[in-house]
């Protein structure tokens, strides 16, 4: 279990995290919506360890991720915001290294990236130089480093962002048949991506939350007004709208 304790982050005045209070059990895909600025990044950084809270705590399955650190972070595969990553190695160099920092050595350490090259379909591009791969392809260096020790916990900041359809549909299969017995958090601002994975969304503006149930509860509260398709991802983008437009108060 992930629990996300009444962290704030401020950066000198402003305050880009309020006050967040809540839990995410294994077997949940939550998708973390908000529009841009609402704080999705800097939340995901504080759930994995990259950024300290200004107060609060969070907590991966009994392990503080600042008094733990080592135990937490050894949960948690992340995919940051752009995947930043090494370009001078190739694919194949970066995921052997990125083995090695996991503790995997040899055998294992090969076994490891020749799973992950499989699972994301790096294998066309596996000895070429990270620099040289289209944006899609380097996303999914970025997922392969993410998964590759097997973690409990996924945290996936746009995961699909600048993917063709062909390999959005891909990444999203990969997520629903990883989340199995895993806690997942996928940013996204794509709607049609939380009624296609997601089986909770929380939606975040100005650091709060303002939503929080499964893709159909919060569908089936969107104002008539604003729904242009009755579609499903339709209903929950009018939802978003209606939500995050005006100032709704936070619940
Ligand atoms: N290091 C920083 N210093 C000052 N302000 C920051 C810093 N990092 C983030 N912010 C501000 O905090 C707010 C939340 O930023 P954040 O990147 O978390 O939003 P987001 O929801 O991920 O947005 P987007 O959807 O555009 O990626 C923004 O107003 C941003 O400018």
């Amino acid at each position: 279990m992930i629990e996300i304790k009444n962290i704030t982050r401020k950066f000198e005045h402003f305050t880009a995290v309020d006050n967040l209070d809540f839990t995410v059990s294994e077997g949940e895909v939550l998708g973390f919506l908000g529009p841009n600025g609402a704080g999705k990044s800097t939340t995901m950084k504080i759930i994995t360890g990259f950024l300290a809270p200004s107060s609060g705590t969070v907590v991966i399955d009994g392990h503080d991720i600042t008094n733990e650190a080592l135990q937490a972070k050894s949960l948690i595969g992340y995919l940051p915001e752009g995947a930043p990553s090494y370009p001078d190695m190739t694919v194949v160099s970066f995921l052997e290294f990125i083995a090695e920092i996991r503790g995997y050595r040899d055998q294992e350490r090969d076994s490891r990236v020749e799973y992950v090259i499989k699972q994301v379909e790096l294998g066309s591009v596996a000895e070429q130089r990270i620099e040289t791969l289209s944006k899609g392809f380097k996303r999914r260096v970025g997922l392969a480093q993410a998964i590759l020790h097997d973690p409990k916990v996924l945290i996936l900041d746009e995961p699909t962002d600048g993917l063709d359809p062909n390999q959005k549909h891909h990444v999203r299969d990969l997520i629903r048949n990883l989340a199995k017995d895993k806690i997942v958090i996928v940013s996204t601002h794509i709607l049609e991506e939380v009624s296609a994975v997601c089986t909770r969304a929380i939606i975040i503006s100005e650091g709060r939350i303002v939503a929080d149930g499964t893709p159909a509860e919060l569908e089936a509260q969107a104002p008539e007004e604003h729904i242009v398709t009755s579609a499903a991802p339709g209903r929950l983008e009018a939802f978003f709208r209606h939500i995050t437009e005006k100032g709704v108060q936070a619940v």
